[in-house]
């Protein structure tokens, strides 16, 4: 099976990193190597600086990832799409499964850049997350009508090799895009800010880093496996007259979670606007 991606960025090279992470098969046991990865994008040194990184087959010519690819990944960004569809819609088979990562695009509109019918089309929206470069992605999956069950098989087999991967129905798209794909940089910036807190209390800073991710990771494993309410989570922490309420009662002054929505609330209404 060969797997092409048009666009060598952030979220494809999260993808590949997964894909080819040592021990990561698929459903069905076997292993996706580089030999069955070919990738495009705009410039020679992202090509050979992939090529490099992975071991895997790259090309200026998007036609050339079409034409071979089984499954095509279009992983550029939403506002190249018009463009890199009408260049490559000549050269992709029927055949192909045709898997769309932007964000905002909707099964309709990616169907109709390729001039092909939505029922008819093997397409499949998908919106993973840049965890998936160390298998503990978080991918929304959406078949279009034309996507067969065997589709929808492979596309999840290849999602779940680098994590979690949920079907949803498309009207929950942008909300996914948000609270999956776009969450990681919400993230980032508590741990960043957790860390700041350790340095300001006299913490070196590498170490910090270190408490404030795996406090977080442990916190986001805790959820997962338990299935608890965070808030109930939140009160086990919450020692009565401790230190962690008065943590919490800074956070809620500051309106920490009426912000936590409303970036959400930001990029569904980005991705709507796309
Ligand atoms: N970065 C993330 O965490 C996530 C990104 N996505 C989606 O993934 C897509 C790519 O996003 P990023 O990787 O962040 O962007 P990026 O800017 O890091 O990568 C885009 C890639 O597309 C290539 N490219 C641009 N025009 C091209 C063309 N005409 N032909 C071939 N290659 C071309 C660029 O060279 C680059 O390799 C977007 O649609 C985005 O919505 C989805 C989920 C998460
Ligand atoms: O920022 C973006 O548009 C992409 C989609 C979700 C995460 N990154």
């Amino acid at each position: 099976m060969k797997i092409g991606f048009i666009g060598l960025g952030n979220m494809a090279t999260a993808i590949i990193g997964g894909l080819l992470r040592e021990g990561t098969v698929l459903a069905d046991g076997t292993a996706v190597t580089a030999a069955d990865l070919i990738g495009s994008a705009k410039t020679e040194a992202t090509r050979q600086a992939k090529a490099t990184q992975f071991g895997i087959a790259v090309t200026a010519d998007n036609r050339e990832v079409a034409a071979v690819a089984d499954v095509l990944v279009l992983a550029v960004k939403p506002q190249f799409f018009p463009e890199v569809t009408t260049e490559i819609r000549g050269a992709v088979n029927e055949n192909t499964l045709v898997i769309s990562i932007a964000a905002g695009l909707t099964l309709e509109r990616i169907a109709a850049l390729f001039g092909r019918d939505e029922n008819t089309m093997r397409l499949i929206r998908c919106m993973p997350n840049t965890p998936a470069l160390v298998n503990a992605g978080c991918t929304a999956v959406c078949p279009g009508t034309g996507a067969t069950e065997d589709d929808e098989a492979l596309c999840l087999a290849l999602m779940e090799s680098f994590g979690h991967a949920i079907v949803i129905p498309e009207r929950l798209m942008d909300a996914a895009s948000a609270v999956a794909g776009s969450s990681p940089a919400f993230v980032f910036m508590f741990i960043e800010a957790l860390a700041d807190g350790a340095v300001e209390a006299g913490m070196p800073r590498a170490q910090a880093y270190e408490f404030a991710a795996a406090a977080v990771a442990g916190s986001a494993q805790l959820v997962l496996e338990t299935g608890r309410h965070p808030g109930d989570l939140k009160d086990m922490v919450c020692s009565p007259g401790g230190t962690t309420i008065e943590g919490v009662k800074a956070l809620e002054q500051r309106g920490f979670r009426a912000a936590a929505m409303e970036a959400v609330g930001a990029c569904v209404a980005k991705a709507k606007a796309l």
